[in-house]
């Protein structure tokens, strides 16, 4: 097959992309920035980064020589710094060039590192509050150069001019902007000032603000970061560094784990939080890069279980995206994040290894979030399941307090169950934890795995009942007519009645039942009663032996003694009903309807009959 031939236009020549600024500052202002805001980032960026620049080029000069000055009269705000500075080339080839940046070119591939910024697109932000830029500069690496002007306007026109060195006399550039009307909300005097402080409080290097009421200027940044001062005790530094947590998140941190990976020279702290937050949810992280802040929302820093930590960090490595406001998801991030969890793990290990009542409070404020961590989290499994707090038979305790009082370790599979039969197990000797709580079970299981000596079952009837002890035979017959009574009286709830001795002596009734019982008896009650037609006959195939419920009265209670000893029919009736809606209330399980008017009826009954005696 022949292709058709398509004649090739003479004019086909190689054309260049045309680029429409406004566009582009729309498409900067709407979807890359989060507000208008952040062109006094970007502009500090820049004099931060020209200020690297220019110690690289003279080594030997102090930290505190260059600075940066802004000035913000509501007119104008104007960014000045002592910085490396532009020749006019230079003016041309980045300032003019969209997407071109000094930090990126070969030559200085090595330096990138040092750099803040690197797209190129930076400085088009200050067109979301301004129409035009102004940039007077002069270079430091060509000191003979004159001084260059560029104003650039938002429609896409810039024009360039050389000044005499008078108008520049110093290394450095200086950036004004004359705010649109519609800007003033960021660009008043009070907004540049906190803007500045907000972006720059960790800069390193000394940055002032002056109004026009202002003349000598304040400083934005006047104290380092707090994890680099000094301090007189290691007490005063933990004060610090929590107080600045507070200051900087608006919670007084349960801890402070400070953050220090070398590496990548990072360093911050991690606030511990004082309230509990679901698992699961990722708090937003404030990052800095080489002091400038660049996100208050960075989740990706930390893995997701570490939900119960806020972390205010200053990196040197980390690569910032083009908007700032979030981090490369490169090979430094995955390490930087491994490192940090890695931190987290070392202040758990060391509070469980050293100081139980830290360890307390966090987990009394965590073990939600913590139980459903460890269920997916090894790790956090063998440091914390001994610590974690449970229900059990000897009240809230610690897996491990728990397992040091009872070498077998039983489990209920329900809070129901728990409430059953915790008093009698906890009488007999047995060790019960409330394994009803969503993951509780699950963990209770996973003992053995970190406390081998430990055993961890179910806890089935057969246990339960084996310290049930039976009554002797004389007794058993001379309860039989009450039993007899009673058995009917409650027959309506498939329950069946025994008498037995068991402690505690104050418990008179046990109600052993289970969900899956109650379930079953309420599927063949349905089935006899829709008996003939088709729902009836579906239930009846389904229904199986239906497993009844036991009230097993305490032989050793002085009320039963008394009751089972009853001649009054009636009464005898009411005080059974009685016995099992005690029992039934005991266990918290929601009521059935019959139930409720059960325990009302025999309550009434018995207020009745203890009326008619006293008169
Ligand atoms: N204050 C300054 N001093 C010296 N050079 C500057 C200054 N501000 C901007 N420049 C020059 O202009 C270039 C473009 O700046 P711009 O802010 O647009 O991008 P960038 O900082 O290189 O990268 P990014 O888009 O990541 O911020 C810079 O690479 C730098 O060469």
């Amino acid at each position: 097959m022949t292709l058709p031939h398509t004649p090739v236009s003479p004019d086909a020549a190689d054309r260049t992309f045309q680029v429409d600024l406004r566009g582009l500052v729309d498409l900067l202002s709407h979807h890359l920035y989060s507000s208008p805001r952040v062109y006094l980032r970007e502009l500090l960026q820049n004099a931060v980064d020209a200020l690297t620049a220019r110690h690289g080029l003279e080594p030997g000069a102090a930290a505190d020589a260059f600075g940066i000055r802004l000035y913000a009269d509501g007119s104008v705000v104007r960014v000045e710094d002592d910085g490396v500075g532009l020749t006019e080339a230079d003016v041309h080839t980045f300032l003019a060039t969209i997407g071109r940046s000094s930090k990126r070119s070969d030559q200085i591939a090595e330096q990138r590192a040092d750099f803040i910024g690197q797209f190129g697109i930076g400085l088009l932000s200050c067109f979301l509050v301004a129409d035009e830029i102004h940039v007077l500069s002069r270079s430091a690496r060509t000191p003979d150069a004159p001084a260059v002007e560029w104003r650039g306007r938002g429609d896409g026109s810039y024009s360039v001019r050389t000044l005499p060195s008078s108008a520049r006399p110093r290394p450095g550039t200086t950036v004004t902007l004359t705010p649109r009307a519609d800007a003033a909300e960021w660009t008043r005097p009070g907004q540049v000032h906190a803007l500045a402080r907000h972006f720059g409080s960790l800069l390193r290097h000394p940055v002032t603000f002056q109004d026009s009421a202002n003349g000598t200027g304040a400083p934005v940044n006047p104290e380092p970061a707090p994890w680099t001062r000094t301090y007189p005790t290691p007490g005063a530094r933990s004060r610090a560094l929590a107080a600045y947590g507070e200051e900087v998140f608006g919670f007084t941190p349960l801890d402070t784990i400070e953050l220090d990976l070398p590496a990548v020279g990072l360093k911050g702290i991690a606030c511990v939080l004082s309230e509990a937050v679901p698992a699961g949810r990722r708090h937003g992280h404030r990052v800095h890069v080489k002091g400038m802040l660049l996100s208050e929302q960075a989740e990706e820093i930390l893995p997701e279980w570490a939900f119960f930590v806020r972390c205010v960090i200053d990196a040197e490595s980390l690569r910032p995206t083009a908007s700032r406001e979030s981090l490369y998801e490169d090979d430094t991030l995955a390490a930087v994040r491994d490192a940090l969890a890695e931190s987290l793990r070392a202040w758990i290990a060391r509070i469980a290894a050293s100081d139980p009542e830290l360890l307390g409070r966090f987990l009394q404020v965590h073990h939600l979030a913590v139980k459903s961590l460890a269920v997916h989290d090894d790790e956090i499994l063998r440091m914390l399941l001994p610590w974690l707090p449970f229900e059990t038979t000897d009240g809230h305790a610690t897996l491990d307090e728990f397992a040091r009082a009872h070498r077998t370790v039983l489990v209920t599979s329900s809070v129901e169950e728990f409430r059953q039969v915790a008093a009698i197990a906890s009488a007999a000797g047995l060790g019960v934890v409330n394994g009803g709580y969503t993951y509780d079970r699950q963990l209770v299981h996973r003992l053995p795995e970190i406390r081998p000596e430990v055993s961890v079952a179910d806890l089935d009837p057969a246990t339960l009942t084996a310290h049930l002890d039976p009554v002797d035979r004389e007794t058993e017959l001379a309860a039989a007519a009450y039993l007899a009574l009673a058995r009917d009286a409650l027959a309506v709830f498939d329950c069946d009645v025994a008498l037995r001795t068991f402690q505690p002596a104050t418990a008179p009734a046990l109600l052993l039942d289970s969900r899956e019982a109650r379930h079953e008896r309420t599927r063949s009650q349905l089935a006899r009663e829709q008996q003939g037609g088709l729902w009836g006959d579906i239930l009846g195939h389904l229904r199986q032996e239906a497993p009844r419920a036991q009230l097993i009265l305490n032989q050793l209670n002085p009320l039963v003694r008394t009751a089972v000893t009853i001649n009054e029919p009636e009464l005898a009736r009411t005080s059974a009903e009685a016995l099992y809606g005690q029992a039934a209330m005991l266990s918290r399980r929601p009521l059935r309807p019959a139930e409720s008017s059960l325990i009302n009826r025999s309550f009434l009954d018995l207020l009745a009959h203890a009326l008619r005696k006293d008169s």
